[in-house]
């Protein structure tokens, strides 16, 4: 299967287990791999035959901040169902890193897949 993807993507969101944690914003880093076909799109050159990369990033930004919760697993689980049913997304792999968690460590998170590739 073909695949749309987001690498890297820095927001900035509430999210933590702690009290302190709520009272602030902390940056997450989303990798997005999204199974589609990119050849209607492709054959007339139509964005409205894919998905579009920049409206999900968005989108992904304004989910976080307006469903604060305190795992990032169960971010990465509502996010991926929310992106799934929004644009029909057969298969997707999303991992959500929390790089200023672990002082000693580079960064720290989850990768989930959900989905039938076809
Ligand atoms: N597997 C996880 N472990 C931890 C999480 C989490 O979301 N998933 N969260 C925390 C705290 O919020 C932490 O980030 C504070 O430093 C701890 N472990």
């Amino acid at each position: 299967m073909d695949k749309v993807f987001i690498k890297g993507l820095s927001i900035q969101t509430t999210i933590g287990f702690y009290a302190w944690e709520k009272e602030i914003k902390q940056t997450l880093v989303i990798d997005l791999s999204m199974g589609w076909h990119t050849a209607a799109a492709a054959e007339n050159d139509e964005l409205a035959k894919t998905l579009d990369y920049a409206d999900i990033s968005e989108r992904i930004a304004e989910f976080a901040n307006q469903n604060p919760v305190d795992l990032i697993e169960t971010l990465a689980e509502r996010l991926a169902t929310f992106l799934m049913q929004q644009y029909h997304i057969p298969w997707l792999k999303l991992s959500i890193g929390k790089p200023n968690a672990v002082h000693n460590a580079q960064t720290v998170g989850v990768e989930i897949e959900r989905g039938q590739r076809v």
